[in-house]
């Protein structure tokens, strides 16, 4: 099949969904790929280095994406690109529609099959084409959270780890999946005190034993969220309930129980935020303030570090991105149930129910399509 690689053009996204490295494997299976002039640049792969793995590289986006079977992105679709997609084209990206209204009709109407990287599923739950950027995500969230912690960047002022003789931060984060451990991590290992909030108790008896000495585990409801909220300097918001609407868990009369300049990380933003005041923001213009609470809301965090990021994602898309184009989008769904879980619209049917759910949209089990 003809696979294509457009450049990203989400602000400041710098990842690109192919390597040469995985150029050179596509081939080898007998495809043939085209990637736009440029795409790699941002991530340290330069376009002759597609060229040398066998690519065409173009400058004409709309005649890649017209001439492509497969698109292969990081991030959603924006707006210019919906008229591009196209009736019976694989799509094979982050789509994270529950966020996106418009983006979720879009696909519906263009009859496109779109695969989201997120919601590829394990059988032990586990989400292996979010997890690498989730610990990126999860890292990097520290590292910003304490830089707008600094009084000039608006935060309160606080060093997290503190000093001999000074308390440190205090730091909550709600979510202990891959994005909260590697946020706990990092702030602990700068020394702040730390609280993971998570309603799965298995997971916190876990971490209860893995973490170090300064990371606290309790349960998360309402209540304890509320009691904690005004010891806290900056909260990670890293909850997920694959493929669907992030809940809620800060609402915006809660702010007013916390210290001016706390920051609020939300990097479960990708999936419309877990605090109510969260909307999502850029690379160019990271935070926002309300209630003079610091809201750092930036839905492709790792788009930052693409050295570190596209590596980190193209190791793990490329198998999957293989098998579909070896054996065409059905028959790699039929024979691998993970990636069966990452069909989400197809033919202009909703086929993953927290997609449908989000919008009170019609949905039709994937087993219909298949
Ligand atoms: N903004 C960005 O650039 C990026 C955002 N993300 C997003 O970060 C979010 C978290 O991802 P992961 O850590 O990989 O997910 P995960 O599935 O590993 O962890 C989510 C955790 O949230 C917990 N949870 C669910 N409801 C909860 C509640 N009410 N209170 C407390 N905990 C609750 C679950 O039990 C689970 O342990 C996702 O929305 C993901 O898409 C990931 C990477 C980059
Ligand atoms: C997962 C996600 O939103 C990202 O990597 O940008
Ligand atoms: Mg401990």
């Amino acid at each position: 099949m003809i696979i294509g690689v457009p450049k990203e053009i989400k602000t400041h996204e710098n990842r690109v969904a192919l390597l040469p490295g995985g150029v050179a494997k596509l081939k080898e299976n007998g495809h043939e790929i085209i990637i736009e002039q440029g795409a790699g640049v941002g991530s340290g792969f330069p376009d002759a280095q597609y060229e040398k793995a066998g690519a065409t590289v173009v400058d004409d986006v709309e005649q890649l994406w017209g001439r492509s079977d497969m698109i292969m992105k990081v991030k959603e679709p924006l707006e210019v690109e919906y008229p591009r997609m196209r009736d019976g084209q694989i799509i094979f990206t982050y789509f994270h529609f529950a966020a996106s209204e418009s983006l979720t009709k879009a696909v519906i109407e263009s009859n496109c099959t779109a695969i989201a990287y997120e919601t590829v599923e394990q059988s032990d739950g586990s989400l292996p084409l979010l997890i690498p950027m989730s610990e990126v995500a999860g890292r990097m969230a520290t590292q910003e959270g304490a830089k707008y912690l600094e009084k000039p960047q608006g935060g309160r002022g606080i060093l997290l780890g503190g000093i001999p003789g000074v308390k440190p931060a205090n730091v909550m984060v709600l979510g202990g999946g891959i994005v909260g451990v590697n946020a706990a991590k990092i702030a602990a290992g700068m020394g702040a005190n730390v609280t993971i909030m998570d309603i799965n108790i298995a997971r916190l008896r876990q971490l209860d034993d893995l973490m170090a000495h300064n990371v606290d585990t309790m349960f998360s409801s309402r209540v304890n969220i509320e009691q904690m909220l005004p010891h806290v300097d900056m909260i990670v918001g890293a909850v997920l309930k694959p493929g669907a609407k992030a809940p809620h868990l800060i609402s915006r009369d809660m702010l007013a129980s916390m210290q001016k300049g706390t920051v609020l990380v939300d990097v479960a933003i990708d999936q419309g935020g877990c605090f109510e005041t969260s909307t999502a923001t850029t690379h160019n213009d990271p935070v926002y303030e309300v209630d003079g609470i610091v809201h750092y809301c930036v839905a492709n965090m790792p788009g930052a570090v693409p050295y570190t990021s596209t590596l980190g994602l193209t190791n793990v898309t490329l198998p999957y991105a293989v098998d579909i184009a070896n054996k065409g989008w059905r028959k790699a769904l039929q024979d691998d149930p993970e990636l069966k879980q990452g069909l989400n619209i197809t033919g202009g049917k909703i086929v993953y129910k927290p997609v449908a759910e989000a919008f009170e949209l019609a949905y039709t089990p994937s087993e219909e399509v298949l």
